[in-house]
């Protein structure tokens, strides 16, 4: 009798020194492949068992979700591993019998098949993989909490209270790593996060530096009253706008103006200077790149599609963009969807074009210079902002108020001699309403009293034969339309319907064209 309890006592000592090697053996892992290897260490040293299989709560909240963590029950290496352990999802049945018992169980897949407790096909699933009807699950608990289920087969001869506490140690150390994948997982994201709030924040800055610089639009002239009522009508809309005009003429401020009349004010617009853009950096710019498709990408960047989602993309010197990017460019506003550079999922994103430039675009398009499709796809509703030497009348209200904007600061001059007036009105501006500014402020600068007496302009380019009346007209709808079907016809040469022909590119059936044309009396003379 003796020598029995001494034998148990000494089986009991015996079991505790393994566990606590065991124990000590998997606490300090950190990742899913060295658990894997050492619970079978474990498990082959304790019981000889070389073939084990482990399902785990999976990653996201639903607890209930138990999937295989890793599987070296079949030893058969045909078995496509990864496939079966996304198809292989423990039945919630079956999890409940299991979590229920505090002890290991003996599953019989026939007995649970008759109870209803499994479906027929994870029946089979679960043959094919093991081999075997029947099952040794073995509940792996973390205090109260459910991480996941020991499989093992059937034939085992295991010590159950030494399985029992190496299973304990097993469930502590999954509950680790799934609260460490969770965490690194977060940390990534959170990573990513705060990156897209530092460009977001840089964006913002840089946009209400800008914003504060444009708050208002002066001009009383009749063709600036007409670019204003273009404004209000184009506004609430969605359609992409043209802004056409030379440098300097508040291309920008009438993009802004568009912006914030719009549905969409209460994001900030983007702006994009395609003048401005490296061409080697254009796509990343426009669409973001993911980190490392391509050297030097050592961080994602969001592009400025993704950043004007629901809001404005002032696109500022499109005439400059190359053509390689004008293909890209008309597939996005086509599809309304893109890749950043080396990513893989597709990005949809609601944003409103406005476009800008100086040059003659349509001239361009017959230089081969700019594609014929993008510039229709533009030009659904162009504004054409005249330069200041045809629209003079404006010249004393901006000269006004630059005095005013720049006096403030430096609280020098606050009025223009007849003589300074005259000069300005005279003077041909070339560099239009900027070129004007930048006069009145450096006039500021240095008059040394109250008035602005002597502006000093080149006389080269005074013209005493100053007009004081725009004589540019709003154009209806209408004429609108017939401008812009003629237009697609003069690229067009001449050709309505088929391939190179205008219905195309204006996205029309070629019987609407034709019937539009009649009805808009455009003839061949005018094309
Ligand atoms: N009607 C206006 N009222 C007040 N300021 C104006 C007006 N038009 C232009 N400006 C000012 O002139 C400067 C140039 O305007 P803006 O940048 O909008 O011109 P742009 O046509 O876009 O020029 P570019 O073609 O060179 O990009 C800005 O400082 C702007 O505030």
């Amino acid at each position: 009798m003796n020598i029995m309890v001494n034998d148990e006592a000494l089986e009991r000592e015996d079991e505790k020194s393994k566990l606590l090697e065991f124990s000590n053996n998997i606490a300090g892992v950190r990742d899913k492949t060295t658990l894997t290897k050492t619970i079978i260490d474990g498990l082959n040293s304790l019981f000889s068992i070389d073939r084990y299989m482990l399902s785990a709560k999976t990653m996201d909240q639903n607890a209930e979700e138990y999937i295989l963590f890793d599987l070296k029950f079949t030893g058969n290496k045909t078995t496509d591993l990864a496939d079966h352990i996304s198809k292989f999802k423990i039945d919630p049945k079956i999890a409940k019998v299991i979590f229920d018992s505090t002890d290991p169980i003996m599953l019989d897949i026939e007995e649970l098949l008759h109870q209803d407790r499994i479906s027929e096909s994870s029946a089979a699933l679960w043959e094919s993989i093991s081999g075997t009807r029947t099952i040794l699950a073995v509940p792996l608990r973390a205090g109260i909490e459910n991480i996941g289920i020991l499989w093992l087969h059937p034939d085992m001869q295991v010590n159950e209270r030494l399985l029992k506490g190496v299973a304990s140690q097993i469930a502590l150390a999954v509950a680790n790593n799934i609260a460490n994948e969770k965490i690194s997982k977060h940390y990534i994201e959170i990573t990513e996060y705060k990156q897209r709030l530092e460009q977001e924040n840089l964006h913002l800055q840089e946009e209400m530096q800008i914003t504060n610089n444009y708050s208002e639009i002066i001009g009383n002239s009749g063709s600036m009253k007409d670019v204003f009522r273009l404004v209000s009508q184009v506004s609430e809309s969605q359609s992409s706008v043209l802004i056409l005009g030379e440098t300097g003429t508040g291309k920008e401020l009438v993009a802004r103006a568009i912006h914030n009349a719009s549905p969409r004010k209460d994001k900030l617009m983007v702006k994009v200077n395609c003048a401005a853009l490296p061409p080697n950096l254009i796509e990343s710019i426009l669409f973001g790149h993911e980190k490392g498709s391509f050297t030097g990408a050592i961080e994602r960047r969001v592009g400025k599609f993704e950043l004007a989602n629901r809001s404005t993309l002032f696109l500022d010197e499109i005439g400059e963009l190359p053509l390689e990017m004008q293909v890209k460019l008309l597939r996005v506003l086509q599809e309304k969807e893109f890749e950043r550079i080396g990513g893989k999922s597709v990005i949809k994103s609601d944003v409103r074009i406005i476009a800008a430039t100086n040059r003659n675009l349509l001239k361009e398009v017959e230089k081969g210079n700019f594609r014929s499709d993008l510039y229709f796809r533009l030009d659904v509703f162009p504004i054409t902002i005249p330069p200041l030497r045809e629209r003079k009348e404006d010249i004393p209200l901006l000269a006004c108020h630059f005095l005013r904007k720049y006096a403030i600061k430096g609280s020098r001059a606050s009025s223009f001699s007849n003589r300074a007036m005259k000069e300005l009105i005279a003077y041909n501006w070339p560099g239009n309403v900027r070129e004007l500014e930048h006069t009145i402020e450096r006039s500021v600068l240095l008059s040394n009293n109250s008035m602005v007496s002597s502006i000093g302009l080149p006389s080269e380019l005074v013209n005493e034969n100053v007009i004081m009346e725009s004589e540019i007209k709003l154009q209806t709808l209408e004429e609108n339309e017939r401008a812009h079907i003629i237009k697609a016809l003069k690229v067009c040469k001449g050709k309505v319907s088929g391939i190179g022909g205008a219905a195309i590119l204006l996205n029309l059936p070629s019987t609407t064209l034709h019937a539009r044309i009649k009805k808009l009396n455009i003839k061949k003379r005018h094309i």
